[in-house]
């Protein structure tokens, strides 16, 4: 196998060294210039060197909807934003609910071989959220489930989700939760609802249909002394009650709530939708100033763990309608970086270690891939494997809808300005990405 040095690179906590990358692992950390030969060399002065991201939220679409995604063309989107692992939706055609499932989606990963590509399994059969899926064998199956959800759909049973929770106790897993009351709207709601979805005359979700969900489920996590993550969350008031119910859970010990945050609920905002652009919509919505602000406060105080892209690609002919019948979602992988570096980094928030911890240590180890046979997101230090992401601090990036590797186009961060750009990735020590572009 080929060594790579990586010359000249700050690490996030600071430090700039030569990092010399061979046999898949970290060989050498060293603040003086390394003497070493390799067979590649990388200038990396002036870029900052980040353990390989992990995303927590991603929609790869296959099987079913291989003309929006496929499990190749979502890992290339995905090493192209710097990511070294990815959980992949269950929500797929058909379900991910099986360990013969999961381990094809595992499969399919390893064939492409740009990202570890982990399946998440359902927590209901065919994710009709009253039986539950066969979660003790997924777990047990080469694929090694620990992250179950019913994304897409709420798990709203509240029998069903305390058995979940009981259930995956057992081996260490955990319940991902797409928290949405769907009895707090109408069944064709389609943005936030307020003053603008008023005006627009668009039926919209109450923040408070996802924040009964939250609480809900942190209480379930405590009765059953397990694990809730809370994806993809998006108003002021979730983050609220995470931050009580996460100290109720350090002072017991015995339960854990997490919680994730899209790149897209930290930047973009209900007023987007004035046009009625199906780009923007989204589920959960879009939400105003006053949400957006607590939950990059929550993401820099450690109240919510992780940022997920919740990837959602989507073809034309699902995209493209009125409003009202357009399909929920957006992409992300691409940019997340981008987004965080503008959002966060820039605005003092978050500093290059906290980047480090919110998407890479953070998700892997809500994911239980931390202690998997080959670790994700472990520190830039010798003897880990090197998985590895370069990215340049100061570029600014126009994005380019037309420039990206995923199938679909549905980018609603299209001819936006963003900082920060992924130059290199490097999964277990060999280059996925090299000068921005797929290697
Ligand atoms: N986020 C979305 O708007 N859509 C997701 C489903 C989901 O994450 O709930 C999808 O699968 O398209
Ligand atoms: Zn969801
Ligand atoms: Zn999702």
């Amino acid at each position: 196998m080929s060594s790579t040095l990586i010359k000249g690179a700050t690490l996030p906590d600071g430090t700039t060294g030569d990092v010399l990358v061979d046999g898949g692992e970290i060989r050498e950390v060293s603040t003086r210039p390394s003497t070493t030969q390799a067979t590649r060399t990388i200038d990396a002065d002036g870029l900052v060197l980040l353990p390989g991201l992990v995303d927590l939220h991603t929609h790869l679409r296959e099987p079913g909807r291989e003309d929006a995604e496929t499990v190749l063309t979502g890992s290339r989107a995905a090493a192209v934003g710097g990511y070294t692992a990815v959980l992949a939706m269950a929500n797929t055609n058909p379900v991910t609910d099986t360990a013969e499932a999961a381990e094809r989606v595992l499969d399919l990963g390893r064939a492409a071989g740009l990202v570890d590509v982990q399946p998440v399994g359902a927590v209901t059969k065919g994710l009709a959220g009253t039986e539950l899926a066969e979660l003790g064998l997924m777990a047990r199956s080469r694929a090694r489930v620990r992250v179950f959800s019913d994304d897409g759909k709420c798990v709203h049973d509240a029998r069903v989700m305390r058995r979940a929770l009981e259930y995956v106790k057992a081996f260490g897993g955990v319940v991902s939760q797409h928290s949405q009351d769907p009895d707090l709207a109408g069944p064709s709601a389609c943005c936030h609802e307020g003053e603008l979805s008023g005006r627009l005359g668009l039926p919209g979700w109450p923040g408070v249909a996802e924040e009964v969900i939250v609480a809900r489920d942190v209480m379930l996590a405590r009765h059953t002394g397990s694990r809730v993550h809370v994806a993809h969350v998006s108003t002021a008031g979730s983050v609220e009650v995470l931050r009580w119910a996460k100290e109720q859970a350090k002072k017991d010990g015995r339960w854990d709530v997490t919680a994730e945050v899209t790149p897209h609920h930290l930047m973009l905002t209900t007023d987007l939708l004035a046009g009625y652009d199906p780009t923007y919509k989204v589920n959960p919505p879009l939400r105003p100033d006053e949400d957006v602000a607590a939950l990059r406060e929550a993401l820099a105080d450690g109240t919510i763990d992780a940022v997920a892209t919740d990837h959602a690609p989507h073809a034309r002919h699902d995209k493209e309608h009125a409003f009202a019948d357009a399909a929920f979602g957006m992409l992300g992988l691409e940019t997340a970086l981008s987004v965080v570096t503008t959002v966060m980094v820039e605005a003092g928030l978050l500093d290059w270690a906290g980047v480090a911890r919110v998407m890479s240590a953070n998700p892997a180890r809500i994911a239980g891939l931390d202690t998997a046979p080959v670790p994700q997101g472990r520190p830039v230090a010798v003897g880990e494997p090197a998985n590895l992401t370069l990215v340049d601090p100061t570029a600014h990036v126009t994005v380019d809808r037309d420039a990206s590797v995923s199938l679909s186009r549905n980018n609603p961060w299209h001819d936006r300005k963003l900082s920060g750009r992924v130059v290199a990735t490097l999964l277990r020590g060999t280059p996925t990405v090299l000068e921005g572009a797929l290697a």
